[in-house]
């Protein structure tokens, strides 16, 4: 049995808009949560990597053996076994590169994918409020190319650090084992390099940020424009667009080309400190070869390690790129993370069995603060009741169904369900009971049957065969190829009008709702089709409440109640007989409209 509880009124509701929780702050403890995972691949990788600059250090030391003995009086034999070791060394360091590169990568797609997932069930949680002012492209943009950004990050960045590290203390370490003046020179070279890059390691991530920001907003022009290309070409209004379309590509170009310069300044200093560094240990070798110091073997060595001081430190440099882009994406990710939805959890699940009561006791809402679009709607359905909204476009019947199905808080008043107020519902004990049939029908990329379905796997091909025959879909079910097995085009284009409205009637119809709300489509159908449909929802509602927003008034002839808005306020509300029998009703006045406007 519905029971209507009394309780102490709740506070008003919090403040109508996705807010973050807390200002974001970037920090690197997020990203680490999903390093964690995949923490023995990482090992794996570093070891691999340690293993690779070892190779790297190895590699000169065989070609000053090999010069030193080619040039002195070493034998045949010697030079082909240094050769060979050569050989090996450069094979087995191969190798390993490759094998960091394909661990990197699959610890990056493990690591990032995390995030994606995080990023979109968040995303998909979040209010209408947050999802009426964001383009599906921008999302798009959010939860994949910001993450991409980040993907190298995770990598190569801890692995390519540590790598370079060792690199450089190798290299340093050998040469103060051999010649310290020189070791000196490297040294000063590599403090002052390494000094630079984490000075100015930040340089790039506001400008990276707007970079990642001018991108969002050009794919959200873009995806705003094909969703709506019948209305851009029936219009023509390609050029226009191309041309808003060259001003996005403008901004994405001027803030990528700012973002590129301000991360590649600490590379650039480093190689002008490189280029002065390589020049004095050149110096340096050849007056000591000249002296007799050090061999010609030693001279290529000494310069061959000044070279390969160079890669650490470029790759260090590289590494600060894709920290910035890293940073500048995790604060993004970080920011959209931290907003709240306005839509709270209720604890509650338990409603009544069978059909279920609707109450709305003052309720009051606006989708922006200084608009109110519903004034005092007050209003109870009996369990089993159907009623039928009707009012001028605008006057707020849409708005009824929305708060009905919690897509917005109300800024007042109180909505119960089963004699529960929604607010103490869980979300999806609500939405399990409650089913909408809307005027725009969705449908995703799958077959038939997925769509029917909306990929419930547990729903029997005989059960949605049976409700398609009831709803009169059969036919066209079975003039599919494949049947429920028929791949659908996502978006909604192969549905005509009412062939759309039977098959969101028969998504509905397979949740079983207790209660339904049908936004009818305001074009007019064909008599056939609309007699097909008219049994449909007759069928749908035999078994649940239902509240149908009604276009044309013949639909609601079976309705028990009428409820009529103008501007957000109702003006009607009665059992659909005694209104329809009150020649000074707002209803009656609305059937003589509507008979008269047939017969014209
Ligand atoms: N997401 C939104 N953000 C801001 N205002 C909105 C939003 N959706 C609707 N409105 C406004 O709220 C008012 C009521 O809209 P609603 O869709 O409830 O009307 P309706 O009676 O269902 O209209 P129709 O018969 O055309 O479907 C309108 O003035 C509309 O412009």
């Amino acid at each position: 049995m519905p029971q209507n509880r009394t309780r102490t009124p709740k506070p008003p509701n919090p403040p109508n808009t996705s807010k973050p929780s807390a200002p974001p702050k970037p920090s690197m403890t997020w990203l680490f949560r999903y390093l964690r995972p995949v923490k023995w691949r990482m090992l794996a990788l570093l070891l691999l990597l340690l293993a690779t600059t070892a190779l790297q250090l190895v590699n000169p030391q065989i070609v000053q053996r090999f010069i030193d003995q080619a040039t002195g009086s070493g034998s045949v034999s010697g030079l082909l076994s240094l050769a060979g070791l050569y050989l090996v060394v450069a094979v087995c360091n191969q190798l390993f590169t490759v094998s960091v590169d394909y661990l990197g990568n699959d610890v990056s797609w493990r690591a990032t994918n995390r995030i994606r997932a995080d990023l979109l069930k968040h995303v998909l949680r979040l209010d209408m409020r947050f999802h009426n002012v964001k383009s599906p492209g921008e999302m798009i943009e959010r939860i994949d190319g910001d993450v991409t950004h980040m993907s190298n990050f995770f990598a190569m960045f801890i692995a390519k650090i540590v790598g370079s590290f060792v690199l450089l203390a190798g290299i340093l370490g050998y040469m103060y084992a051999y010649n310290w003046p020189i070791a000196a020179t490297m040294t000063v070279f590599t403090v002052l390099s390494v000094g630079v890059m984490f000075r100015l390691r930040d340089i790039g991530v506001s400008a990276s940020q707007t970079e990642r920001q001018a991108n969002a907003a050009l794919y959200g022009l873009i995806e705003e424009r094909i969703a709506g290309i019948e209305d851009v070409q029936a219009n023509g209004g390609v050029p226009r667009l191309m041309n808003r379309y060259h001003r996005a590509m403008r901004a994405v170009f001027l803030a990528g080309r700012k973002a590129w310069m301000r991360r590649v300044l600490p590379w650039n200093v480093t190689v002008v400190l490189f280029t002065i560094a390589v020049t004095a240990v050149l110096m340096l070798s050849v007056r000591m070869y000249v002296q007799g110091q050090i061999t010609l073997g030693m001279l290529f060595l000494f310069f061959q390690y000044t070279q390969m001081l160079n890669d650490p430190i470029e790759q260090l440099g590289d590494q600060l790129q894709e920290f910035q882009k890293a940073k500048s994406g995790m604060r993004r990710a970080q920011e959209l993370l931290a907003l709240r939805s306005e839509i709270a959890e209720g604890g509650q699940d338990d409603l009544p069995q069978g059909p279920l009561s609707v109450s709305f006791e003052h309720v009051s809402f606006g989708y922006n603060a200084d608009q109110r679009i519903l004034h005092d709607i007050t209003f109870r359905l009996k369990p089993g009741e159907r009623l039928g909204l009707i009012g001028r476009t605008g006057s707020g019947k849409s708005s009824i169904s929305r708060l009905l199905l919690r897509l917005y808080n109300l800024d007042g008043g109180v909505i119960r369900v089963g004699g529960t107020d929604i607010r103490d519902l869980k979300l999806a004990s609500l939405y399990r009971r409650v089913g909408m049939v809307t005027q725009d029908v969705q449908l995703f990329d799958g077959t038939l049957r997925d769509n029917l379905t909306l990929f419930n796997p547990e729903l029997a091909d005989d059960a949605i065969l049976e409700t398609t025959e009831r709803l009169g879909l059969r036919p066209w079910i079975e003039a599919m190829p494949g049947g429920l097995d028929a791949r659908l085009a996502a978006g909604g284009a192969s549905l005509s009008a009412g062939e759309a409205q039977l098959f969101a009637l028969t998504r509905v119809f397979l949740t079983q709702p207790s209660l339904v709300i049908l936004d009818e489509p305001s074009s007019r159908l064909d008599a056939a089709t609309e007699a097909i449909l008219q049994k449909a929802v007759d069928q749908l509602l035999e078994r649940c409440t239902g509240i149908v927003i009604a276009h044309r008034l013949a639909t609601l002839d079976r309705v028990d109640k009428i409820m009529v808005l103008r501007q957000g306020r109702i003006v009607e509300f009665g059992a659909r007989a005694s209104l329809a029998q009150d020649p000074a009703s707002e209803y009656a006045r609305l059937l003589r409209a509507d008979r008269q406007e047939e017969l014209a």
